[in-house]
């Protein structure tokens, strides 16, 4: 908790006014970030540090801040910036809403040190406790993201890129990795730029096939690493614990080393073999058996799989599956994906069905 306050004379009106204005702003976008991690993310942690630190500033409103207020002589509240009118998605909003609650704890911190010695200090604590609970608050979206994600969906080289991945967006695709083996790296840069803000406008996650340096400098979601690129542990230094990082296994012994390296989620394929990965030996339905049985983290059956033999992938014990030319090559990527996702929401709900009945 923080120290009590300290004054003894009263304080100048303009210092109260901008005192009290910033403490109001600082609550209301904690208010709103806090409606998000309760009624969004489930998280009562999260939704508790944003009414600690609510109750905090209230803490320090006192009745001569409050007092100080005069809305009318306010020429402040006729100004507003385009942007405060349109937020793109969710992600979004809660970047404006910290954004508005760090401007206001740090105009408190340099006014509060003016009017009280401890008000300084706290608003200092609290700015620093902000950042901590907007890191928190990005990867346990993320991660929640992730577990919600059943359909991935890789990208390959083809023409309208940005278009069909916004038409699989439009069927309820919420995961896309941008994997592209030829371009430049300038191209490859600017690819990764646009999904990314594609991506984001709709609430969906974007990560980076093999390069890290690509997802870092265009602030993408994570990346996945194949055998043959950088190992996790020296991705998750460079990516911080926030980011996402996928890991592709083949057999047993990847998929164990996979998870002690700490990969948030495995590729778990070929299941057939496939043009995309020509040169890959399928690992068959046998594998996708063993990770239904054994993987305890997330996995994405990979590797031919399409429309006709989903349900084989699905019976084998898959939930989530990742998918290149079924989506990418679609003359109607929205529909295909619509299609996907039902079928794999219908054996979701068949599994928790067959679950219940069996406990019962
Ligand atoms: C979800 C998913 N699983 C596996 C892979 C294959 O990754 P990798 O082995 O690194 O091969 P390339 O994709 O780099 O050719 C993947 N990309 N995604
Ligand atoms: C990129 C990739 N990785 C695989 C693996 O098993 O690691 S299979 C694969 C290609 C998947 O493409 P499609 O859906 O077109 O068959
Ligand atoms: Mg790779």
């Amino acid at each position: 908790m923080t120290q009590k306050p300290n004054r003894t004379l009263p304080a100048q009106p303009a210092l109260c006014r901008i005192l009290d204005a910033n403490l109001d702003r600082a609550r209301e976008g904690l208010r709103i970030i806090e409606e998000w991690c309760r009624f969004g993310l489930n998280s009562a942690d999260l939704a508790g540090e944003c009414k600690q630190l609510r109750q905090e500033l209230a803490f320090w409103h006192t009745a001569e801040l409050r007092s100080a207020r005069d809305t009318p002589a306010d020429p402040g509240t006729e100004l507003t910036h385009p942007q405060e009118e349109q937020r793109s998605g969710l992600q979004q909003l809660l970047e404006a809403n910290f954004c508005r609650v760090e401007e206001a704890l740090r105009v408190l911190e340099e006014y509060g040190k003016v009017y009280d010695p401890n008000m300084g200090k706290a608003f200092k604590q609290m700015r620093y406790r902000v950042y901590t609970l907007e890191s928190d608050l990005l990867a346990y979206g993320r991660y929640q993201q992730l577990l919600r994600s059943q359909l991935y969906l890789v990208t390959s080289g083809r023409d309208n890129l940005l278009g069909v991945v916004e038409a699989a967006l439009q069927g309820g695709l919420t995961l896309v990795q941008y994997r592209d083996k030829t371009s430049d790296d300038a191209v490859k840069l600017d690819n990764v730029r646009k999904l990314c803000e594609l991506c984001h406008r709709y609430d969906a996650l974007l990560i980076v096939n093999d390069r890290v340096d690509l997802a870092i400098a265009a602030d993408a979601d994570g990346v996945h690493l194949g055998q043959q690129d950088l190992p996790v542990a020296e991705a998750r230094k460079l990516l911080g614990p926030g980011r996402t990082i996928g890991r592709s296994t083949t057999n047993a012994q990847e998929m164990q080393r996979a998870i002690e390296e700490g990969a948030d989620y495995i590729g778990v394929g070929p299941v057939y073999s496939t043009p995309t990965k020509p040169d890959k030996q399928a690992a068959g339905l046998d594998y996708v058996r063993y990770a239904a049985a054994k993987s305890p983290i997330p996995w994405f059956a990979i590797g031919g799989i399409d429309i006709n033999n989903l349900d084989e992938v699905l019976n084998a014990g898959a939930s989530r599956v990742a998918v290149v030319r079924s989506i990418m090559e679609a003359e109607q990527p929205t529909l295909v994906t619509q299609f996907f996702i039902s079928q794999l929401i219908r054996m979701q709900k068949f599994k928790t069905h067959k679950l219940i009945t069996n406990r019962s």
